[in-house]
């Protein structure tokens, strides 16, 4: 007997999750024999749900919530024997992952991809022994963002995360960093490291266009330089996609990396504040099993 968990952020996406609810359960009662609705009421809920379908053998998990939902959906299906196929029904506001995908981001639409039945093997990043599929970072930038007050988030809307990063550029705070990876170290002073495994990073789809959900990689890059005529000069290449040709712009291709700093530096796990340096992380290629839409 087939069976199906659909796992729910009730909060997400403004409350979304009411109204798309029986839709998901209906057409996943379409295709699954049987099917169980899980609802989060707060920080680490998806996970151990996501445990128990991999204990019971649930032939499919679905993430109705956002990436936070989705970040802990992963961690919970981790390195279990048994993992679920991995569905997702976006209902946050940026849902990075799902967009990589080319989930659409309209839930009504996504449920209708469920149905065909397109699977995808997907990677995700293992840090530590926490897991992550989309993007790890680290410097003032990346830190600026646990700064954002839901009150200002409520008020300025992304804009909040935008004057709190313009802050940290404008305060300039280079760390000495070692970087090491498949094909050498590097050393120097950085202002922000990004290592993306997939090409959307906070709805922005120009920084790694070339990344793949399933190319085994961490896109890495390491932006030495933060001064104004240097951002000038970045902005429109990383509008073009083109910011790896650029010279204060490391760009380091790996399936491995280890971070090291003499300072006390967090990394920043999938826009959630994460553990300090160093660390070791390494993407675990083709992982995972996820539905995808047919021309993916
Ligand atoms: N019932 C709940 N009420 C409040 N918070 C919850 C509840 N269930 C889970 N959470 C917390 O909400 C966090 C964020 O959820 P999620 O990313 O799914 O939604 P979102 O914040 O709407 O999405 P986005 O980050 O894209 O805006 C989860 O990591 C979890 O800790």
């Amino acid at each position: 007997m087939s069976k199906a968990m659909i796992i729910v952020n009730p909060s997400s996406g403004k409350e979304k999750a009411g109204k798309i609810l029986p839709k998901a359960e209906k057409a996943l009662g379409e295709i699954f024999d049987e099917v169980c609705v899980r609802k989060t009421e707060g920080e680490g809920d998806a996970t151990g749900f996501a445990k128990e379908a991999c204990a019971e053998r649930f032939d499919a998990v679905i993430s109705m919530g956002g990436d936070g939902t989705v970040n802990e959906i992963v961690n919970g299906l981790g390195e279990q024997q048994h993992r679920p196929i991995f569905g997702i029904i976006p209902l946050g506001t940026i849902n990075d992952f799902a967009r990589s995908l080319g989930i659409p981001l309209d839930p009504n639409a996504a449920i209708g991809i469920l149905k065909d039945m397109h699977i995808k093997e997907s990677d995700i990043g293992k840090i530590n022994d926490r897991y992550f599929m989309n993007v790890l970072a680290v410097g003032a930038i990346a830190e600026a963002t646990y700064n954002v007050t839901v009150e200002q988030k409520t008020r300025l809307g992304s804009f909040a995360y935008f004057i709190e990063g313009a802050k940290a550029i404008i305060k300039k705070t280079p760390f000495p960093l070692t970087v090491e990876h498949d094909h050498g170290k590097w050393m120097g002073e950085a202002h922000l490291l990004i290592a993306t495994m997939t090409n959307s990073v906070g709805g922005f789809e120009q920084l790694a266009p070339e990344a793949e959900v399933n190319d085994g990689k961490l896109h890495t890059f390491i932006i030495k330089d933060l001064s104004l005529p240097l951002i000038v000069k970045i902005i429109p290449s990383l509008i073009r996609g083109e910011i790896m040709g650029n010279d204060e712009v490391e760009y380091i291709k790996t399936s491995k990396l280890h971070l090291t700093t003499s300072e006390e530096l967090a990394v920043n796990i999938d826009g959630d504040e994460g553990i300090l340096l160093p660390f070791q992380a390494n993407v675990l290629h083709k992982h995972l099993r996820l539905f995808v839409p047919g021309t993916k």
